[in-house]
């Protein structure tokens, strides 16, 4: 059967992401509106309505807009905004979370895809609170770095614009409010909201989220080894994901940690570096922001929510 799918929002940095990736897929049909009506409620209504699924590539007003006119209950939404990604209703769009994630992925007719920073960030600590090695409420500190991508369409100008003068790396967040904070916080399953200090840099995608860690603060202080084990077991036990654990780092350095080592994939790597005389360690992830980071995991779910495989309805 053909899927027809409308990517709403498709000429922004996330929506072409995702055409380019279903464009030669014989069992999607895309839908697509007139560039005049795009933002035409009534137009964007009847486009809706008639797709079996459809992936929201839009600031979040218009992605609730978007959802309020969908008025039948076959239409499937996939939000790659931030508008859903807390709300009751809707299932969280990281199908490597939990063993059962990518079922209920597949099962649900509302996924909210996840924000780029925080995949990275429960990657490594939901498995540890799970594990009971880390509290719920323990202090956590998150940075990192993000390629100017991961700002749409008005900061990819920006920087473009700047060119070489643009600054090379620019914390920005600084008033630890980040509008990710909500969904870190709920799942990563941890009490309080992380400090959040992300940075941007001035080369276009990929990224690199780390998460140090002051092991001496716990009471029972775990090793580099457990840690690693820990999170090693959790991905082991999830089939068919894109999240991958390197081996656990013994020489303090790593020619892997490039943000932009994995651009173009949906993959995310994990990697442990520890000191367990200093009782100190760091988590640090590489992704592309928009592959595993946006349209990787919009069409990872679309995929799970199809019950298509990617590799092999391209090649139907
Ligand atoms: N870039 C990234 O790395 C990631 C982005 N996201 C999220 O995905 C969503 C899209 O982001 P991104 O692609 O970066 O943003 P862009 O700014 O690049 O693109 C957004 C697109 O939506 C269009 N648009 C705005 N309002 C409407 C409307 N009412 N109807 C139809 N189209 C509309 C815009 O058109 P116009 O410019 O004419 O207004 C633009 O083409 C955002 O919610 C973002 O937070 C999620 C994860 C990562
Ligand atoms: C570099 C940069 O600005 N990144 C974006 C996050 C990109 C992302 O995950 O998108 P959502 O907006 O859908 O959450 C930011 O921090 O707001």
């Amino acid at each position: 059967m053909v899927a027809r799918v409308f990517i709403d929002g498709e000429a922004g940095t996330t929506g072409l992401q995702i055409r380019e990736r279903l464009a030669s897929r014989r069992d999607i049909e895309l839908l697509s509106i007139p560039d005049h009506l795009r933002k035409d409620v009534a137009a964007k209504a009847d486009i809706l309505n008639s797709a079996d699924a459809t992936i929201l590539c839009l600031p979040d007003a218009a992605a609730k807009e978007s959802v309020s006119l969908i008025t039948n209950d076959r239409t499937r939404v996939i939000d790659a905004s931030t508008a859903h990604r807390v709300a009751d209703g809707w299932e969280y769009g990281f199908a490597e979370m939990d063993k059962g994630q990518a079922a209920k992925i597949a099962a649900s007719t509302r996924v909210a895809n996840p924000g780029c920073w925080p995949q990275g960030v429960i990657a490594f600590i939901r498995p540890l609170i799970a594990a009971g090695i880390l509290p719920a409420d323990f202090a956590l500190t998150v940075s990192g770095i993000s390629g100017y991508s991961g700002g749409g369409k008005s900061m990819i100008e920006a920087y473009e614009a700047e060119g070489e003068t643009a600054n090379v790396f620019s914390p920005y967040g600084l008033t630890f409010s980040h509008k990710h904070l909500p969904e870190m916080k709920r799942y990563a399953t941890l009490d309080r909201d992380p400090l959040f200090v992300p940075a941007v840099g001035n080369y276009y995608k990929g990224m690199l989220t780390s998460v140090p860690l002051q092991l001496s603060q716990l009471d029972s202080i775990p090793t580099g080894a457990t840690l690693h084990a820990a999170i090693a077991d959790h991905f082991a036990g999830v089939s068919g994901g894109f999240v991958e654990v390197a081996p656990l780092a013994d020489l303090g350095r790593s020619d892997e940690l490039d943000p932009q080592a994995l651009n173009g994939t949906n993959r995310m790597r994990l990697h442990v570096f520890a000191n367990d005389a200093r009782a100190q360690a760091v988590l640090i992830a590489t992704y592309d922001n928009l592959g595993k980071g946006a349209s990787g995991a919009a069409v990872q779910n679309l995929n799970l929510m199809l019950g298509a495989d990617e590799a092999t309805s391209l090649a139907a």
